[in-house]
């Protein structure tokens, strides 16, 4: 077994892969109303929560959430700290047996699954978890190559490498990265080989969790306009938690928001700023929000319309 990543604890997740007062209810924004008739609700959606709870002892989590994830969008997943987004991902992927509650993803219940081995669409998410989680002595090649060695173990060294290496690529890492340790990048490249890791199998879903955090602001906007362009290329349905308000109004199509132990709102922003949740105004109109704001305002005047960034205009 490979030790982690020593800049981090070794998180579970490694393993399995290989201020708010009183809420309003969150009835204005439910995507259900906008859901065509032809589709299938699994291919509309293909991540639904219906009544979740989750509890630590007596500390309840999550109470009766609900959240809808609309197939080919970026939803942020926004929230005061220890509010539960990790704890919601965790829950969507299987790593979190809930209390109550149903989760569909892709169309299959992750709930009534008996065990992670039991989910047999596993391999058709990616995640890239808080701190990368990478093997520390392992390559970044090897890293990307351990999904496809769990998924595809038919699969002949030449091929998996091949794969390894157009991935790492395709995370805009420099071709000379596939033979480095986690140890020698920095911690922007180690965001972007975990991207390649969680890409290895070409999935669906992209669940990244706060994959900005701890970069500088060059970085993250780089970042950002790399899950953007890998949105847009492969069709992905993402799933991003982020405390980056820069992040949700360049490339994310709508937010939803979680507080009082529930999902109190999903929309664009300015659907978001039309309520009048008050922890939805501080976060939003507090002098980070409007800092935010007024940098993706310069930011879509220079690179006009046509730009991958700028979602929330
Ligand atoms: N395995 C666990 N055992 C006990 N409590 C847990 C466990 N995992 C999470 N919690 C608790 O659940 C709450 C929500 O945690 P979670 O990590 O989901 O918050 P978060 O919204 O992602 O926070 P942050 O923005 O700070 O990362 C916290 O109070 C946390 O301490």
């Amino acid at each position: 077994m490979s030790a982690m990543d020593d800049t981090q604890a070794p998180p579970p997740e490694a393993q399995a892969e290989a201020a708010v007062a009183s809420a309003p209810e969150p009835a204005q924004l439910q995507p259900a109303q906008l859901q065509p008739a032809q589709l299938q609700p699994d291919a509309q959606f293909p991540i639904r929560v219906r009544g979740l709870v989750n509890r630590f002892g007596s500390n309840t989590i999550h109470e009766y959430l609900d959240l809808d994830v609309r197939r080919g969008e970026i939803l942020g997943v926004v929230g005061g700290s220890g509010t539960g987004k990790s704890v919601l991902m965790r829950s969507i992927i299987g790593l979190q047996i809930p209390e109550e509650g149903s989760i569909e993803v892709l169309g299959r219940s992750i709930t009534d699954a008996r065990d992670d081995a039991d989910i047999d669409i596993r391999s058709r998410w990616g995640v890239l978890f808080q701190g990368g989680a990478l093997f520390s002595t392992l390559t970044v090649g090897e890293n990307v190559e351990v999904p496809l060695r769990e998924f595809y173990p038919e699969i002949t060294d030449d091929l998996r490498g091949e794969i390894a290496r157009y991935k790492v690529l395709l995370s805009g890492l420099p071709a000379n990265a596939t033979n480095k340790y986690p140890s020698e990048l920095s911690g922007g490249m180690k965001k972007r080989a975990g991207l390649a890791r969680a890409l290895s199998l070409d999935p669906e879903l992209l669940f990244l969790d706060e994959p900005t955090a701890g970069l500088d602001p060059i970085g993250a906007a780089a970042f950002d306009t790399l899950i953007a362009d890998l949105q847009a290329t492969l069709g992905l349905t993402v799933f991003l938690i982020t405390h980056d308000l820069d992040t949700l109004y360049a490339i994310c199509d709508r937010v939803a928001v979680l507080a009082d132990r529930k999902v109190i709102a999903v929309g664009t922003i300015p659907e978001l700023l039309a309520t009048d949740h008050p922890w939805i105004q501080e976060y939003f109109n507090g002098p980070r929000g409007r800092a935010a704001k007024d940098a993706q305002d310069r930011d879509a005047d220079r690179t006009g319309p046509s730009g991958t960034t700028g979602k929330q205009d």
